[in-house]
C-alpha cells in the first residue's frame, strides 16, 4: 500500500514539474482556499470549493496520462493520437470553465459585499 501511496505522490509530482498548467491550478487553488477562510464559507460552499479544485488537477493529471501514453504509441502524426489528445484537453477546458462558474457563484456575492462596505465606510 505503502509503495503504490509512493508511485501516487510521484504521479502528482511530475505533473506540477511538468505541466505549466498543473502549477497555474495549483497556485489559484491554494489563493482561493487561503482567502476563502476570511469569507466565511458554509459548509456546502467549502465542498464544492474542494471538489471543484479537485476536478481540475484529476482533469490536467488524467490529460497528462493520456498525452504521455499517446507519446509511448507513437511520435508519428495520426490522426487518433489527435483526437485523443484534444479530447483529454477539452475535459481540462470544461473543469476549468466549470471552476470559474462556481467561483462567481460563491464568491461574487462575498466579495461584493466587503467591497461595498469598505467604500462605504472610507466616506
Ligand atoms: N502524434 C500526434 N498526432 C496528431 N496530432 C498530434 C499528435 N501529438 C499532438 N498532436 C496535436 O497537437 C496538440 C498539442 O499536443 P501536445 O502533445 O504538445 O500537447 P499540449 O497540449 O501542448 O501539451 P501540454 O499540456 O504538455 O502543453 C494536441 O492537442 C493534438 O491536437
Amino acid at each position: 500500500m505503502l509503495e503504490s501511496f509512493k508511485y501516487a505522490i510521484e504521479g502528482i509530482i511530475y505533473t506540477f514539474k511538468t505541466q505549466r498548467n498543473m502549477r497555474i491550478h495549483v497556485v489559484i487553488a491554494f489563493l482561493v482556499i487561503f482567502f476563502s477562510f476570511f469569507l466565511k464559507l458554509s459548509k456546502t460552499e467549502m465542498i464544492l470549493m474542494f471538489f471543484t479544485i479537485s476536478l481540475v488537477i484529476v482533469a490536467e493529471m488524467i490529460n497528462t496520462a493520456i498525452e504521455a501514453t499517446i507519446d509511448l504509441i507513437t511520435d508519428k502524426y495520426h490522426e487518433l493520437a489527435k483526437i485523443a489528445k484534444n479530447v483529454a484537453a477539452g475535459a481540462v477546458l470544461i473543469s476549468a470553465v466549470n471552476s470559474m462558474v462556481v467561483a462567481y457563484i460563491i464568491f461574487y456575492d462575498k466579495i461584493y459585499n466587503i467591497l461595498s462596505r469598505l467604500i462605504y465606510n472610507n466616506k
